[in-house]
């Protein structure tokens, strides 16, 4: 469980996250999603105790990250896969990690196998690896010790199509058998496919957050045909719901499927079609969201010489 409560930082005069508060629960992969600058990987900085909050909090299985003991065992995170030691092999840079959590040694070599990295790239330096090859040993490192909570910034990033879809079977799995997921990424169609929650983020404010289906089936609408349409509209109206007709027939209603079934319900009509309109999916969620507070919009930034 991640649990974070009105989190805000501030930079003298840019304000990089006001006030954002979302929880993500055990057994979810939450896609954390926002334009460049608006404040996600400050977010995942000041949940993993690597930034101080201007004000809020933030925890992770209950406890602030920084008071946690031995963190590794718990939360997996990867934030910067650069931020690697370039003169280290790949096996070395995880053996130590396994030391420093006090993981046993044979962890490495498996971790190792299940992102890709075994045998003749385990042994070269970091120094030489592509930036996909970071993101799996990062992605290895954070999941060396066991943790049940896992929060990864832009992890796909430099994956090709193989690796992509290989990281959101281990993420889906993740989750399956309980664990907890908080992931940023510019990929989203990705995060549409592996996300069953979104938290959005622009400007450094959520403007939307809950369940992928309800998040897509509110904005984009939802498509119904009723046996019946007459009785249908009638339902519509009745209800409060505005709807257009569709060149076949069919009404496009600008409400979730759930509302519109049980307004068909209450009337008694009969549906032959009920689902979501197709509409650009995240992509025009996410752009009618986020538009004009990207980091185009915002306040230059203040560099701080410590983040
Ligand atoms: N150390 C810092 N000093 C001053 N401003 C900062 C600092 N770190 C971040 N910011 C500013 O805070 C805002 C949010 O930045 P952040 O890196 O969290 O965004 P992001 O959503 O992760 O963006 P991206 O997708 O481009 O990585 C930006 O305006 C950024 O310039």
């Amino acid at each position: 469980m991640i649990e974070v409560k009105g989190l805000t930082k501030r930079y003298r005069d840019v304000t990089a996250v006001a006030d954002v508060t979302f929880t993500c629960a055990p057994g979810t992969v939450t896609g954390f999603l926002g334009p460049n600058g608006a404040g996600k990987s400050t977010t995942m900085r000041m949940i993993c105790g690597l930034t101080p909050p201007t004000a809020g909090s933030a925890t992770v299985k209950g406890v602030p990250y920084r008071r946690i003991a031995n963190p590794g065992r718990h939360v997996g995170v990867l934030l910067d896969a650069a931020a690697q030691h370039s003169g280290r092999t790949g096996r070395e840079t995880l053996a130590l990690t396994a030391r420093v959590l006090g993981v046993d040694a044979a962890r490495v070599d498996r971790m190792l196998e299940l992102v890709g990295l075994a045998d003749k790239a385990a042994r070269r330096r970091v120094g030489g690896y592509s930036l996909g090859m970071r993101q799996r040993l990062g992605i290895a490192q954070a999941l060396i010790g066991d943790p049940s909570v896992l929060i990864l910034d832009e992890p796909a990033n430099g994956l090709d199509p193989e690796g992509i879809y290989w990281m959101r079977t281990l993420l889906r799995d993740f989750a399956a058998r309980g664990g907890t997921v908080l992931l940023s990424s510019h990929l989203l169609r990705e995060v549409e496919a592996v996300a069953d929650r979104f938290v959005v983020i622009a400007g450094g404010r959520i403007v939307a957050e809950g369940a992928k289906e309800d998040l897509l089936s509110r904005h984009g609408g939802t498509r119904v045909r009723g046996e019946d349409p007459a009785a249908l509209g009638a339902a519509l109206t009745a209800a409060g719901l505005a709807f257009r007709t569709a060149e076949d027939g069919a009404f496009l209603v600008d409400a979730a499927a759930g509302d519109v079934g049980r307004a068909a319900a209450r009337a008694g009509v009969a549906l032959l079609e009920l689902r979501r309109a197709d509409g650009g999916g995240l992509e025009e969620l996410f752009l009618s969201l986020t538009a004009g507070t990207g980091a185009a919009a915002s306040a230059p930034a203040v560099e701080e010489a410590a983040r």
